[in-house]
């Protein structure tokens, strides 16, 4: 592509060079810098890309993107621009030939309840054999081909490189869970989004966005750059407030609830300790659905499912079809191993909301008592204090007995991680014992759980590994269980 025709609609100032040459390729990191490419010199976290700029020309670069008033002495084009991230996410759109204008893109945010509604949303999907992309924690999903992203949403020009990819394979439908931090960021600037999901909000990512208040305001963007329908949770306190800020706006609003009066509406929910029954309504008539995951926030999550597939035009019967297809969903509530005796689940509940709705969706089931394994995984730049007790807290109000351990402590000090859960559960007279090694507190809990009991093991749910220091150790908890119970026969 030429470089004029990867500047279109981008607000820039050329520094220097000629414009009139070639963008062979984009990089936003020095190290994957090619010939005759464009640099985007991003000011990050950790590091400064503009002191990379150097190394990028080294590599070929000709052309360079930057926000900050530094001398380039090469021979290279310059342009400053205001915002180095949302300049990639334009020149990467430009780059593929905008390929979100060409499909039916459906974004999903909130904190809990993304990943689940888009395993939904693709057996509804897959009802009626139209093939949906798929973007989120559990990956890329491009038909049969499926790979791993560093990001829930991927940064700006791997997101655009995607969706070309989804578009040259006739994939006309993708379903994109949206993180606050790609919203913040810029990642997903310059995608055209027909349709955007609201889940729920509770605190999560405050180290990022400091106060519910920027989490609830970076979510909320989403909505403003929707063309078709802005589908909102309105028994969620957050989605309220959006419904009330986007009632009287184009697109078209869709809401859904069990609580309050909603255009898609569950009633008359039976739950039962491995599924749950409900009537959904809706505008063009009732149905009966059934969902193969226990509680209420599943009830949620297809309720989100069947919302955003009304809005797509299938039909009840297809939606409902859809829905009882998904026998269950690695990671969550997955039953890992169960006889006459004992149950043992896993969960990806690593906020203190989701651990809460976990363990109370497992309780009106648990003969016996319910024993957790949970620890605090550390985030990026976050002391995470106030979560940690937080979490020690619903665990000492909903678990009979807590296993503390270790998540992913990263390069945070796992010992204090551990000793300031404690110090919660101390507070709060819970019933614990500390056992740092994260297998070694399963085998514990299986250890002294007795007929009855329910062994809830929460925060990996589907991860494969865990990641101490800088180094990313396999870990399979489902495997893990089985060892466990094999060896003690
Ligand atoms: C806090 C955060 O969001 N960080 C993101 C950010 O990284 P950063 O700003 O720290 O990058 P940096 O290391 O300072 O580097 C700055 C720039 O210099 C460049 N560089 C760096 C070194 C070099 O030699 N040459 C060079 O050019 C880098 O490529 C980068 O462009 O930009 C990177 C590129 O897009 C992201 O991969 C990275 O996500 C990190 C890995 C991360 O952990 N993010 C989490 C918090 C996140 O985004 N999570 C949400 C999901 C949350 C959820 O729902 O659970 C997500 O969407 O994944
Ligand atoms: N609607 C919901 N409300 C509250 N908690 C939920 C809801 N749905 C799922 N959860 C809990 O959150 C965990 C993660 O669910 P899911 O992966 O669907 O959410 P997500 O939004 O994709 O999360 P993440 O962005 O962290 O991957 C589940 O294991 C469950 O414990």
């Amino acid at each position: 592509m030429f470089l004029n025709a990867l500047l279109t609609d981008l607000e820039y100032t050329l520094v220097k060079g000629d414009l009139h040459k070639e963008a062979a390729a984009i990089a936003y990191d020095s190290r994957e810098a090619s010939a005759n490419g464009v640099f985007v010199a991003v000011s990050g976290f950790s590091v400064d890309g503009h002191q990379y700029i150097d190394k990028a020309i080294a590599l070929g670069a000709t052309t360079i993107i930057l926000e900050k008033d530094i001398a380039v002495p090469e021979d290279v084009t310059v342009l400053r621009v205001a915002n180095t991230r949302e300049a990639l996410a334009r020149v990467s759109a430009n780059f593929y030939h905008r390929p979100t204008e060409q499909m039916n893109l459906l974004g999903i945010t909130g904190t809990n309840g993304k990943t689940s509604t888009t395993y939904f949303l693709q057996s509804i999907f897959e009802q009626t054999g139209t093939s949906l992309g798929i973007i989120g924690t559990i990956g890329t999903v491009i038909g049969d081909k499926v790979f791993q992203n560093k990001n829930t949403t991927p940064e700006s020009l791997n997101l655009q490189q995607i969706f070309a990819e989804m578009i040259q394979s006739d994939m006309k439908h993708c379903v994109m869970e949206v993180s606050s931090h790609a919203l913040n960021l810029s990642r997903v600037a310059h995608s055209s989004f027909k349709t955007g999901i609201f889940t729920n909000l509770t605190p999560d990512h405050l180290e990022l966005h400091h106060t519910m208040e920027e989490y609830f305001e970076a979510k909320a963007k989403l909505f403003d750059m929707t063309t078709d329908y802005n589908i909102i949770n309105a028994d969620d306190p957050y989605g309220r407030r959006l419904i009330d800020r986007l009632r009287d706006r184009a697109p078209k609003l869709l809401t859904y609830g069990i609580e309050q009066d909603t255009d898609i509406h569950a009633a008359d929910i039976h739950y039962f300790a491995d599924y749950t029954i409900y009537t959904v309504n809706t505008p063009k008539g009732s149905a009966t659905v059934k969902v193969n995951l226990p509680g209420t926030i599943y009830v949620y999550n297809s309720l989100a499912a069947v919302a955003t597939a009304y809005a797509n035009q299938f039909s009840l019967q297809q939606i409902v079809q859809g829905i009882a297809a998904v026998e269950g969903i690695k990671g969550r509530l997955e039953v890992v191993y169960q006889d006459e005796d004992s149950k043992i689940i896993v969960d990806f509940a690593h906020t203190e909301d989701s651990l809460e709705k976990a363990l109370k969706t497992i309780r009106p089931f648990a003969k016996g008592r319910i024993i957790l394994v949970f620890g605090v995984y550390a985030s990026d730049g976050e002391s995470g204090t106030e979560k940690r007790r937080a979490m020690a807290k619903v665990a000492a109000a909903c678990a009979d007995f807590s296993v503390i351990t270790s998540d992913n402590p990263k390069m945070q000090d796992n010992n204090l991680i551990i000793r300031e859960i404690v110090e919660g559960m101390e507070a709060c007279k819970g019933d614990y014992e500390a056992v740092v090694d994260r297998r070694d507190a399963i085998a514990f809990a299986i250890n002294i759980s007795q007929k009855g009991d329910v062994i809830l093991i929460a925060g990996k749910g589907h991860e494969t590994s865990q990641i101490i220091g800088k180094t990313e150790y396999p870990f399979n908890e489902a495997e893990i269980v089985r060892e466990i119970k094999l060896k003690a026969k």
